[in-house]
């Protein structure tokens, strides 16, 4: 059956549930074979670590406004991301959540509606 821009919609989403699954069987694997194992075998520092570098490396990418790189480097923050929210102990569907209650909001006027701060 042919698949309409919608479900190819679906499918994507789901790329990153699975890719969730995979890296918390992981946790267990042998760090020789798996790159998640190893990353979660050296801690929540050098996980954060890891996500840090891969989102510079993402955003010199998209200063320079190569596309293509800027593909391939926002996949390795979404990998290391989810490794991170593995090392965390979070589940998808809580930031599905979060960003689902922010749906509809405006940005602009959810900064107007914040409390304002002393500016110290
Ligand atoms: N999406 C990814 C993915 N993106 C990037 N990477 C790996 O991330 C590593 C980044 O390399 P770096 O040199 O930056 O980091 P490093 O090897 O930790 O080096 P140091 O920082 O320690 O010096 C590379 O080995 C990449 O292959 C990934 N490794 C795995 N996945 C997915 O996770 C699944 C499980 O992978 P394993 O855990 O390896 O089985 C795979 O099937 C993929 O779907």
């Amino acid at each position: 059956m042919k698949k309409s821009p919608t479900d190819a919609l679906l499918i994507d989403a789901h790329v990153l549930d699975r890719l969730f699954s995979t890296v918390v069987a992981r946790r267990t694997a042998d760090p020789a074979h798996s790159h998640s194992a190893r990353l979660l075998s050296r801690g929540t520092r050098k996980v954060a670590q890891k996500f840090g570098e891969e989102a510079v490396e993402c955003l010199i990418e998209a200063v320079a406004g190569n596309k293509r790189e800027l593909v391939g480097e926002s996949a390795d923050v979404l990998y290391h991301l989810i490794v991170m929210w593995v090392d965390a102990g979070l589940q998808p569907m809580e930031i599905w959540q979060e960003l689902q209650r922010r749906e509809g909001v405006s940005g602009v006027a959810e900064k107007a509606s914040r409390p304002a701060t002393s500016g110290i």
